[in-house]
């Protein structure tokens, strides 16, 4: 569904992403690996758009992406949930989910009821501010505005981070639930290991901006570990 080849990112003059290359096969949950610093973010900002790359191809679904607008790239089906969630802390949730329904006349700006059938916390809380929900639901917020669009592809940044352990348990399976039940297909971000090898089915390793290593999860050794992740 989604093939990255060859992509070169820079900030300013400090060369970031080197020949860069990650497959997400459609149906899939692939786990995009690293330590702190090595790319993760920047490879998934520079996918959406929102960092200029400086060579390589973004490929989805066969359509190049890389010279498209970071709308046009969404509108395509891509869902992005960042890092940090970037939720709208004055807006109410009821708004935070509108707000990607705006791009979308054909939507009428009507939430889907899929949303509140996954995260029925948030339709209790429809008119309560986005900055006053704890983390785990901020992040069910983020989730949920990034499906309301329908996308084919779901794309998450550290979806766990700073995350109560009950809460990580719960958003590992409604990624779970949204990739094996409903067929979605995820690109995750993560640092935790035993909720990837939970819940993803292949691993891409980034190490100093480069991709290292690929794999299906259950070859995702001791040594990759220790090499590429051990802190
Ligand atoms: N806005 C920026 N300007 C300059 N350099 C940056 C910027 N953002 C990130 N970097 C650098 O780019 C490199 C990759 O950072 P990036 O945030 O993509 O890593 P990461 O693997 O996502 O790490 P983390 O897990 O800590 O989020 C790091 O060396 C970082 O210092």
């Amino acid at each position: 569904m989604l093939d990255i080849r060859n992509l070169n990112q820079f900030y300013g003059e400090s060369h970031t992403l080197w020949d860069v290359s990650l497959t997400v096969p459609t149906g899939s949950c692939t786990c995009l690996m690293g330590r702190n610093g090595m790319g993760k973010t920047t490879l998934l900002k520079t996918m959406m758009g929102l960092l200029p790359a400086k060579s390589g191809e973004i490929l989805f679904e066969g359509n190049e992406l890389r010279k498209k607008s970071p709308e046009t790239r969404a509108l395509s089906g891509i869902g992005y949930v960042p890092q940090g969630r970037e939720i709208f802390p004055q807006l109410t949730v009821e708004e935070n989910l509108k707000i990607g329904l705006l791009t979308r006349p054909e939507t009428q700006g009507i939430i889907p009821d899929r949303i509140f059938e996954l995260f029925p916390v948030l339709k209790q809380m429809l008119k309560r501010r986005g900055g006053d929900l704890s983390g785990g639901q901020q992040q069910q917020l983020a989730i949920g505005r990034a499906l309301a669009l329908n996308p084919k592809l779901l794309v998450l940044d550290e979806p766990t981070e700073g995350i109560q352990p009950n809460v990580v348990r719960e958003i590992g399976d409604i990624i779970q639930h949204l990739n094996q039940t409903e067929k979605l297909t995820v690109l995750l971000v993560e640092q935790k290991l035993p909720f990837a090898r939970r819940i993803a089915h292949y691993f891409t390793l980034l190490d100093k901006g480069k991709s290292v290593s690929t794999g299906k999860m259950d070859e995702l050794d001791d040594k990759l570990i220790q090499t590429y992740l051990t802190v």
